[in-house]
């Protein structure tokens, strides 16, 4: 019989942890050996409210958890102030993280990626796991070697820490590969109110709305002579990223690297 991946869920009560908590629970491969939350040290999962049946020890102190416990792979959905931190501490215990948390920088990722090589371990940071966004992405990516000029808007709940998104900044990155650095409108223009243009990625401009009532969404518009194009994904509920995230741990686990981005193990 199969050996069962022994994963380790952070942060289990937020509106991602609660998802990869279930997904994981119920994928016959996997087993939940614990959760790392910011509360409720010492308490078996099972005791808080709305993860009844669901059998799992809880730590804050991450360090300890892997110190106690066998452990693969760490979900990691927590914050962006914790992502990094909470990479490094996995890497040290010999365990395979795969991050949804956003907020990484650009040296944050080649600093982790050169850890996990040297670790000879794989781990996964993907700003969004669901299958659409990465679609998204990619046929933004292809439609702006013809259309350059391009604007992201992405829609996000009111509860979110970071803006722009990991989701748009990834995009914006995908895009900057196939397009020359280009300013976009008039070139006189100026903004009455700061902030009105929206961040400036390499020209690209990107714009975050974030209201109760919306999960998580974007549009990539497109510009040309007469016409526009816009690709848009919405994501309506946590579930759709939990596919990304079973595809990311099974991955994790065959790769002794870092990657950033889903595409690049659906490729
Ligand atoms: N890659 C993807 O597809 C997706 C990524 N995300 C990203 O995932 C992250 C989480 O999003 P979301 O679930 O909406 O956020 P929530 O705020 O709903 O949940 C975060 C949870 O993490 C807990 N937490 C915070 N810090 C720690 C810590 N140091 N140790 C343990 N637990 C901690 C919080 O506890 P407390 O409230 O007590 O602080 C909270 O329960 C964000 O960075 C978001 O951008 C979100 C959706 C999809
Ligand atoms: O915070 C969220 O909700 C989401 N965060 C990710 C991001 O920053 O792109 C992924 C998705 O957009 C939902």
């Amino acid at each position: 019989m199969m050996n069962k991946v022994k994963i380790v869920v952070a942060g289990p009560r937020g509106n991602m942890g609660k998802e990869a908590v279930k997904m994981v629970s119920e994928t016959e491969h996997f087993s939940l050996v614990a959760v790392v939350d910011s509360k409720h040290e010492g308490m078996n999962l099972s005791e808080i409210e709305g993860f009844h049946g669901i059998d799992a020890p809880v730590y804050i102190d991450m360090q300890k958890c892997f110190e106690e416990l066998d452990v693969d792979v760490l979900i990691d959905l927590t914050a962006p102030a914790f992502g990094r931190k909470h990479m490094e501490i996995a890497f040290a215990n010999g365990v395979r993280p795969v991050v949804g948390t956003t907020g990484f920088t650009d040296s944050d990722i080649s600093e982790l990626r050169a850890i996990a090589e040297e670790k000879g371990l794989g781990a996964i940071i993907a700003p969004n796991f669901a299958i659409g966004a990465i679609l998204m992405m990619k046929f933004s990516q292809l439609a702006a070697k013809y259309l350059p000029d391009v604007e992201i808007i992405e829609q996000h709940h009111d509860r979110k820490l970071d803006a722009p998104s990991g989701t748009a900044i990834k995009t914006a990155q995908l895009i900057s590969e196939v397009r020359a650095e280009k300013a976009q409108g008039h070139p006189n223009e100026t903004e009455e109110l700061q902030g009105a243009r929206g961040a400036d990625f390499e020209g690209m401009r990107i714009h975050s709305v974030r209201l109760p009532g919306r999960v998580a969404h974007q549009e990539v518009i497109f510009g040309g002579e007469g016409q526009t194009l816009t690709i848009r994904h919405d994501s309506i509920n946590r579930a759709s990223f939990m596919p990304g995230v079973k595809l990311a741990v099974e991955s994790a686990l065959k790769i002794d690297t870092l990657v950033y981005g889903l595409e690049h193990i659906i490729e």
